[in-house]
């Protein structure tokens, strides 16, 4: 890291904590400055086994050992687990508060978590585990340079960084990038079926549909074309593709997407407002 590590506190070491602590070790983060809990030890256990950070049960010595606490429990436990770390940890307001929690506002964290707290919203998503995370990342305006800088480094390790002006822009990107491979998968999961009732087994299916996705975000990312003209580029006239692309538009896959992002936009919103 350019910026000085810092210790640093996960707290719930789920599907994203494991993502990104993967990530962020493989990117050369100190694993001795790495502190992750949860309640059950199993993931805990592999934590320690496989990338050999600190860990525990207790949520509050974690924290006290960190410059930064990461919250990465679900929504609906956020409101407990932040009372009992107040009760717990004195100077909270002394470290830089993560969040990775869809919906929850920062506004919401000060009433959990005290008035006078800096927090940094993250919306990270699962692909951080191989290095290829999208993270979008807000924060509020006693926030430093610094703690941005530092906080920017860390998630770059793990991927691409995007900070957006707001709390809504976030929302939106954690409906797209967040849970975005969720969609993916689910097409690639259709792709693969496709192949599979024409005679193919899984796994010679998957491994077709999984090397031309990797292969098409490759060369988005390589290329300077506009999406929709990669596509035409594939789509010769009169040929295969076109027939295939014509039946994905009979279903009218733009609408489809509208409908799944503004379903997850709404979802993030009333989150918001339920913990
Ligand atoms: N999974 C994803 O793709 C993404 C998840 N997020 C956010 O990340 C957060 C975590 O999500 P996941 O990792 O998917 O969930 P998860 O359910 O896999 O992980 C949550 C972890 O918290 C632990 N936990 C439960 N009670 C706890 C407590 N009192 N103290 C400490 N840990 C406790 C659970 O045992 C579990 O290991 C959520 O708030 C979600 O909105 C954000 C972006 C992407
Ligand atoms: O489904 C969720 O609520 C979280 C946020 C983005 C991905 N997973």
């Amino acid at each position: 890291m350019t910026n000085q590590p810092r210790n640093i506190a996960f707290i719930g070491a789920g599907n994203m904590t494991q993502s990104i602590v993967g990530g962020m070790v493989a990117s050369g983060y100190p694993s001795n400055q790495i502190w992750v809990s949860n309640p059950s030890p199993a993931k805990l256990e592999k934590l320690a086994h496989e990338l050999n950070v600190h860990t525990s049960h207790d949520n509050a010595e974690v924290a006290k050992h960190a410059d930064v606490i990461v919250l990465a429990v679900k929504p609906q436990l956020m409101a407990d687990v932040c009372a009992a770390l107040r009760n717990e940890v004195a100077d909270l307001a002394d470290k830089l508060i993560v969040t990775i929690a869809a919906g929850i506002r920062i506004e919401k964290y000060r009433d959990y978590l005290g008035a006078n707290i800096r927090m940094i919203r993250v919306m990270p998503n699962t692909p951080s585990l191989v290095g290829k995370g999208m993270s979008g990342l807000v924060a509020d305006d006693r926030v430093s340079d610094d703690d941005k800088a530092y906080i920017t480094e860390a998630f770059d390790g793990v991927g691409a960084t995007l900070w957006v002006a707001d709390e809504d822009e976030l929302d939106i990107l954690g409906a797209v990038a967040g849970s975005g491979p969720a969609y993916f998968f689910e097409f690639m999961a259709s792709l693969q079926k496709a192949a599979v009732g024409l005679g193919f087994d899984r796994e010679k299916a998957r491994a077709m549909v999984q090397q031309t996705a990797l292969g098409a975000a490759e060369m988005a990312i390589a290329s300077d074309l506009e999406l929709e003209d990669l596509r035409k580029q594939v789509t010769s006239k009169g040929g295969s593709t076109a027939k295939g692309i014509e039946q994905y538009q009979a279903y009218d896959i733009d609408k489809i997407s509208d409908d799944a992002v503004k379903a997850a936009v709404q979802r993030n919103q009333e989150m918001a407002k339920l913990f």
